[in-house]
């Protein structure tokens, strides 16, 4: 474990930012802390930095105290690398001026190794000695990234890092910066509210609402087991329907039976959250939804279904239905979505 974060406590005005807010992260993993504005994710990330001080609860990295009680360790003296979302280049530097900021006081030669060996990582080899304004969004931020990484510090805090980006380059840099880290072992945090961002690069996924973390887990787990109704509602597509458990731990619903990851002392009526993936035509089957919408996306159809009771679905599928036309539903086989208390 490199960094464990324990019970962070923290108001602002009376407002309850961070609630009993904690996590581990182990060596080399890159972590993504998601969840709606406003839910204290950068609080969380300033906190770690040494820019906050939380009311209750402690820090460590690497061993070391940071942030407890008695003890609080100033940024610069966290070993601990930022980068921002707007790159904050110095823009009178010229880019190997800029990477080689942090590392000042090593001497020249082995300072133009690292820079020379952080500007290949990031595929600008070339670029030493550009000034940030003739570098374009994406390459900027990958400067950014290089500048924190030189002194080698322990952990690399990312602040919504690509949201000035378009979506395209988004997912791509997030990716390709997901590699650097892991090529420079680097244990990273990255805050972000664009799950895919997440996806893309994150080995856990820290899911918030409301200054509590509700789930840490990879994201595959994350998307297959949502913790909360919050996480399964935040991640992924899906809609809910009404259920009933049956004694076989399977559950009943309007458009028939499925498996399902219960929760624990289940009981009368549940919610349901059903992904497209979930949802299979069923040719034989009696027609029980509308096609309310239907848009086409790259490779297939997206729509929104309405069931005879009122329910709404959503669902993807290779052809094309015209709205007000009629389907059949069934559970895929493999199904077994998840279902929380009402
Ligand atoms: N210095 C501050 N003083 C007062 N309130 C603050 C301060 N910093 C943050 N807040 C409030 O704390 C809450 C959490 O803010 P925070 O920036 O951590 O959320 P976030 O999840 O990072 O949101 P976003 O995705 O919009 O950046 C918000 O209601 C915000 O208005």
């Amino acid at each position: 474990m490199i960094l464990d974060v324990a019970k962070l406590n923290l108001s602002f005005g009376g407002k309850r930012v961070l609630n009993d807010f904690g996590f581990t992260l182990e060596e080399g993993e890159t972590a993504c802390l998601l969840g709606h504005s406003g839910c204290g994710k950068t609080t969380a990330l300033r906190c770690i930095a040494g820019f906050e001080t939380a009311a209750s609860g402690s820090i460590a990295l690497n061993g070391r105290t940071l942030f407890s009680g008695s003890l609080n360790v100033p940024p610069h003296q966290r070993r601990i690398g930022m980068v921002f979302q707007d790159y904050a280049l110095f823009p009178h530097l010229n880019i190997a001026a800029n990477v080689a900021f942090g590392i000042a006081k090593q001497p020249a030669a082995e300072r133009k190794r690292r820079v020379d060996e952080l500007l290949a990582l990031i595929g600008l080899p070339d670029y030493g000695k550009h000034y940030p304004h003739q570098l374009s969004g994406g390459q900027q931020q990958r400067v950014a990234l290089a500048r924190a990484l030189a002194p080698r510090p322990d952990l690399i805090l990312l602040d919504e890092p690509f949201s000035s980006l378009d979506a395209d380059l988004r997912t791509r840099l997030s990716q390709e910066v997901g590699k650097l880290l892991k090529q420079e072992r680097t244990s990273a945090i990255l805050v972000t509210h664009d799950q895919h961002e997440a996806f893309a690069m994150a080995d856990k996924i820290g899911m918030m609402a409301d200054g509590t973390l509700h789930q840490w887990d990879d994201p595959q787990t994350l998307y297959r087991r949502p913790a909360t109704p919050a996480v399964a509602a935040f991640v992924g597509q899906g809609a809910w329907l009404t259920a009933t458990a049956d004694a076989d731990g399977s559950v009943q619903t309007a458009i028939g039976r499925t498996a399902a990851l219960l929760p624990e002392n289940h009981h009368g009526t549940l919610r349901l959250r059903v992904r497209p993936e979930h949802l299979r035509a069923d040719p034989n089957g009696k027609t029980n939804a509308r096609v309310a919408e239907c848009a086409f996306t790259c490779g297939g159809f997206q729509y929104t279904l309405q069931l005879d009771n009122g329910e709404t679905l959503h669902w993807l599928d290779g052809s094309h239905r015209t709205p007000d036309s009629r389907i059949a539903l069934r559970f895929a086989d493999t199904a077994c979505p998840a279902a929380f208390h009402n």
